[in-house]
């Protein structure tokens, strides 16, 4: 499995995938940013009356709930049932659910008009969208009892689609197969939007394959990795502004050989 996402990143350079987002106002630009280094092409596009056009031009469509409202949950209520009836992949990032009724309410109803590939987000709002229990502040994820991995595996389960938990650990699975990556940089929490980004590299990789499970390995694990390269490269004064940077410069240098060389699966488990 290893090699075969390895060879994601060549081909989404040499693709350059238009991935279509329907993102919030605080990290639309990181996010732009970070599809760009990677390879691929953002569109941010969000007018109801635009987007179901634009859609159809993508390889595709990534939902994000962090500054939803009406507007945007009817642009993504379009874009998304275009992109299933044109079977482009749908990914959401279901940012803060779990937080208010409202975030929460909106993501169910979502999730039974559209169908979604792969959902990326930290443990409370997977946990949250699954009816758990446990209350957010904002957008931050709070300590769960259940690993990521088991949470990935129940999620993926009872959504039906390839769930990504993101943190410390991060965790992929269909259900079937979990896979666990461990690699990370603490300073991923001290940026906004390091998961918004995750995400929308999830979506340029799905944009390259039909196996969405290995394009959210390598979104995620993307992500991970460029965290520790990153910070490695921090000098002596350095703090978070130049880490934003930093960041971005990881994610487009990096290929099949740092990512073969950096990334930690830990596991990979048969459930
Ligand atoms: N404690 C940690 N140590 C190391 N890496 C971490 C830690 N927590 C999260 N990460 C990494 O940070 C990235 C973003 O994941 P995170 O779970 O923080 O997303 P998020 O909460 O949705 O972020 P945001 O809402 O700010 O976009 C992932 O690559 C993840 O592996
Ligand atoms: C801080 C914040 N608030 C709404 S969206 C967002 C970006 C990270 O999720
Ligand atoms: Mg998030």
């Amino acid at each position: 499995m290893k090699l075969s996402i390895a060879d994601l990143f060549e081909k989404v350079r040499e693709r350059k995938p238009l991935v279509h987002q329907i993102t919030n106002f605080v990290t639309v630009n990181d996010c732009a940013n970070a599809t760009l280094a990677i390879g691929g092409s953002p569109v941010m596009t969000s007018s109801p009356k635009e987007v179901k056009d634009m859609v159809s031009l993508a390889d595709a469509l990534v939902l994000n709930f962090g500054t939803i409202d009406e507007r945007s949950l009817e642009a993504m209520e379009i874009a998304g049932r275009t992109a299933n009836s044109r079977n482009i992949p749908v990914i959401l990032d279901p940012v803060g659910v779990g937080a208010t009724p409202y975030r929460t309410e909106k993501a169910n109803e979502l999730l039974k008009k559209v169908s979604f590939q792969v959902i990326r987000g930290n443990a409370s709002e997977i946990q949250r969208l699954i009816g758990g229990e446990i209350v957010t502040r904002g957008v931050d994820s709070e300590e769960l009892e259940i690993s990521n991995a088991e949470l990935a595996a129940s999620a993926a389960n009872l959504l039906d689609s390839i769930i990504v938990v993101s943190g410390a650990i991060d965790a992929v699975s269909n259900g079937k197969h979990t896979t666990v990556i461990d690699n990370g940089n603490i300073l991923l929490t001290n940026v906004t939007g390091t998961g918004c980004m995750a995400t929308a590299l999830i979506g340029a990789f799905t944009g390259v394959t039909d196996d969405y499970y290995a394009a959210a390995v390598a979104g995620i694990s993307t992500m991970s990795i460029s965290g520790e390269l990153a910070a490695e490269n921090l000098q002596q004064n350095d703090g978070t502004g130049t880490f934003r940077v930093r960041l971005i410069d990881a994610i487009s240098r990096m290929n099949k050989e740092l990512w073969m060389n950096g990334v930690k699966i830990s596991e990979e488990i048969a459930n």
